[in-house]
C-alpha cells in the first residue's frame, strides 16, 4: 500500500471512535481559542462529533459564545426551514443545543435570486472574518468535499454547482424521492476549503470503502476532489 504524504490518518472501529476523535479535535481547539472560526458540514457522519460537542457543552467543558462557525453548503431553493436544508440540519444537529450566538453562525443562502452574488458576498465573509481554524469535512461516495464535485478546477472560491447525478441519488434517502433532491447547490470552493488552518475529513461504513482506497492510494485529480487534501499539510482523516 502507498503511504500518503500529508495526511495523518486514524483508523477507528466503530462510529462512536470516529465521533470521539473528531470532538476531541474541535474541543482541543476551541479550548486553545475560544473564538475560533469553525468549518462544519452536513452529511450523516458528523451527526456524532455534533453530539459529542453538545455533550460536552452541556457538562460545562466548552462553550461556544465567542466562536463563529461557516458552513460549507446548502441547496439551491430550499427555505431555510425547510426540514432538508442544510441550515435546519444544522440548527437540530447542533446550534439549537449550544451556546453560539446566532449572528455568528453562517450558512449559504440558497433560496435568494441572485445565487452569484450570494457566493460573493459568503465568500467575503469567509476572507473577513476567517481564516478557518479547523474545518470538518465529509466524504462523498464520488470523492467529493462540500459540493465540489469530481471535475471542479482546484482553484475555485464559493460558486454554484450542478449537483451529480451520484449525488442526488446518495442524498435522496433524506428526501421523499430523488426527484425530490435540488439539482443545485452554493458550496464553498476547493481552494476556500485549502486555506484552512487545519482539516478534519471524517469517512465511515461500506459506501465509503471505495472513496478511501483511491483517497489513501490514488494520485492526486480533479476527477477525484478529495485527493488535493494530500497538498495540505495539516489534514487528519480519521476512518472506518
Ligand atoms: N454536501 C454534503 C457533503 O458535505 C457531505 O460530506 C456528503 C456526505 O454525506 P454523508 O456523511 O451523509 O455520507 O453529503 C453531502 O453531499
Amino acid at each position: 500500500m502507498i503511504e500518503v504524504k500529508g495526511l495523518e490518518k486514524f483508523e477507528v472501529k466503530s462510529y462512536e471512535q470516529l465521533s470521539h476523535i473528531a470532538a476531541t479535535f474541535i474541543i482541543e481547539q476551541i479550548r486553545m481559542k475560544p473564538d475560533s472560526v469553525l468549518g462544519l458540514a452536513t452529511g450523516s457522519t458528523p451527526v456524532g462529533l455534533y453530539q459529542k460537542l453538545i455533550a460536552s457543552h452541556q457538562k460545562c467543558e466548552i462553550s461556544f459564545r465567542e466562536t463563529t462557525t461557516f458552513n460549507l453548503d446548502e441547496y439551491v431553493g430550499l427555505h431555510s426551514s425547510h426540514p432538508q436544508s442544510y441550515n435546519r440540519f444544522m440548527h437540530d444537529h447542533l446550534f439549537s443545543r449550544i451556546d453560539i450566538n446566532n449572528d455568528q453562525i453562517h450558512i449559504p443562502n440558497g433560496e435568494t435570486r441572485n445565487l452569484q452574488s450570494e457566493c460573493f458576498r459568503y465568500e467575503k465573509a469567509i476572507k473577513n472574518q476567517g481564516p478557518i481554524d479547523i474545518q470538518v469535512l465529509g466524504l462523498g461516495v464520488n470523492g467529493h468535499i462540500g459540493f465540489n464535485e469530481p471535475g471542479t478546477s482546484f482553484q475555485t472560491r464559493t460558486h454554484v454547482v450542478d449537483l451529480a447525478e451520484s449525488t442526488r441519488e446518495a442524498n435522496a434517502r433524506f428526501f421523499a424521492s430523488k426527484e425530490a433532491v435540488p439539482k443545485q447547490a452554493i458550496t464553498v470552493g476547493i481552494d476556500t476549503i485549502m486555506d484552512s488552518h487545519k482539516i478534519i475529513l471524517l469517512a465511515f461504513g461500506e459506501q465509503k470503502q471505495a472513496a478511501i482506497e483511491r483517497l489513501n492510494n490514488g494520485e492526486v485529480s480533479e476527477d477525484f476532489p478529495a485527493s488535493i487534501l494530500k497538498e495540505h499539510p495539516n489534514v487528519t482523516l480519521i476512518y472506518g
